[in-house]
């Protein structure tokens, strides 16, 4: 059985009353999605988990699977349900505690999506606090709910030790006003109406990952496509995000799974007075109905399926997705006065060669030029070795940035907890 490393109970906050003062300690960090459960078990030092997995599809037809370090699935407790995100938590934890016997969890961390104006850095949830992301809800409708539904969860199992909320949008509330507004009548901004962006822990995760590997970038013009089942784009200068695709939903910018991604909200005024669909309905379309599922006609919101299927209907939704990604990457260009370094991260961006390529494609006038060889490899550096401009894969971990504020509310320093052991591969100079 694996060990968890051991920590003096002074040093894990709150242990529980009455047991004994050396406990084996662990940091949990939790992503809520709209029908998953992302879990991150971690020792009390190092930034490796000893436990990662994901419950899928919450519902009557959810999935559990949870895996030690070296891969192998633990095996489940019995008994439990997948029928909805508490039930998840609760079987996820239980087949924690089979696992490690004498488990102490320190401090449990939430990717929170929606952070409103008010929360810029990671922050502990009182009651006050959990109210107030409650009151977010409306914001994030696909995301949110089940943020609070996690940490209401995550209390009612582990009464009194930290649970901190790990917003992303913190990492964009410095962003200019320029890109931080509509053009509505002002009032709007003021009262909350703002270009919030969103993906922050996993654009967090990957400029500290730059800074690591590519420090001079961090002085330069960077990109970062986050392509996932949710996507955005974030434009990120001197190390700071200045611009970023989404905006005051999880809905604006690139299309996503099943998301519309921009739209003219002319064709919501459309759905609304010709078509007389209520706000429900319309929801639905935006947030369920469309992206790469409606483009394809029904046919998947997974790139992998459409990338297979090559008919007429995933080719629609592909070259939209494509020609999205690669407008907002001029758009971000043009603000930042160029671009020194183009990153893909999330799981079409890690892992679809083909999108990539594409992306790329016809972009010799930005200085941008991949080598088949290494992009077929998903290598970390993409570029051919004499383009201006560099393309990188960076594999994101937004747990590991949740575990990192998870271990500062437990007061434990996490000195290494993200530099990596991988030696930084070399880049060619700016
Ligand atoms: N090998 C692959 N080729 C193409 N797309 C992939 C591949 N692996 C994963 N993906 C795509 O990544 C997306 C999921 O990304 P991910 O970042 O895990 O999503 P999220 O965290 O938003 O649920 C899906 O569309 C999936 O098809
Ligand atoms: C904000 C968002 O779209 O998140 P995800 O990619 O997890 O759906
Ligand atoms: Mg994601």
């Amino acid at each position: 059985m694996t060990e968890l490393h051991t920590l003096p109970v002074e040093e894990t906050a709150a242990a529980p009353e009455g047991e004994a003062s050396w406990q084996h300690a662990g940091f949990l960090a939790l992503n809520a999605g709209s029908s998953s459960l992302k879990v991150a078990l971690f020792p009390a030092e190092g930034a490796d988990p000893l436990v990662t997995g994901q419950a899928d599809r919450i519902g009557p037809e959810g999935t559990l699977v949870l895996k030690d370090a070296s891969g192998q699935p633990l095996p489940l407790a019995e008994g439990g349900s997948l029928g909805n995100h508490e039930s998840a938590l609760d079987l996820v934890l239980a087949t924690l505690r089979q696992a490690f016997p004498n488990l102490h969890i320190a401090a449990v961390g939430h990717r929170v999506v929606h952070g409103g104006a008010e929360f810029t850095a990671p922050v502990v949830i009182t009651p006050e606090v959990l109210d107030k992301l409650t009151a977010l809800s409306p914001f994030a409708p696909l995301h949110q709910p089940h943020n609070v539904a996690g940490i209401r969860a995550a209390q009612e199992a582990f009464p009194g030790i930290p649970q901190v909320a790990c917003f992303d949008t913190a990492f964009h509330r410095g962003q200019p006003f320029v890109n931080d507004t509509f053009a509505l009548p002002h009032r709007y901004y003021e009262s909350g109406v703002r270009r919030y962006g969103f993906h922050g822990l996993s654009y967090d995760y990957v400029t500290s990952e730059l800074a690591r590997i590519a420090p001079h970038l961090m002085s330069g013009r960077v990109v970062i496509a986050h392509l996932g089942n949710g996507a955005s784009m974030c434009a990120i200068y001197k190390g700071k995000s200045v611009a970023s695709s989404m905006g005051f939903s999880a809905l604006d910018g690139l299309p996503m799974g099943t998301r519309c991604g921009q739209v003219d909200p002319g064709v919501l005024l459309y759905m609304l007075d010709q078509e007389k669909l209520n706000s429900s309905q319309i929801r639905q379309i935006l947030y369920n109905e469309s992206g790469l599922l409606g483009l394809s006609g029904g046919l998947s919101n997974d790139m992998r399926t459409l990338e297979a299927a090559d008919n007429a209907a995933s080719h629609r939704a592909i070259d939209y997705f494509v020609f999205r990604v690669q407008r907002e990457l001029g758009a971000m260009a043009a603000v930042m006065g160029g671009i020194d370094a183009l990153v893909f991260c999330g799981g079409i961006g890690e892992n679809s060669r083909v999108v990539r390529r594409r992306v790329c494609e016809r972009l010799g006038w930005m200085g941008i030029e991949i080598d088949h060889g290494r992009n077929a490899e998903s290598a970390t550096i993409i570029s051919s070795e004499f383009a201006r401009t560099t393309v990188m894969i960076v594999r994101t971990r937004e747990d590991l940035v949740i575990a990192r504020a998870a271990r500062a509310a437990a007061g434990v320093p996490s000195a290494q907890d993200d530099a990596t052991s991988s030696t930084p591969p070399v880049l060619p100079d700016l």
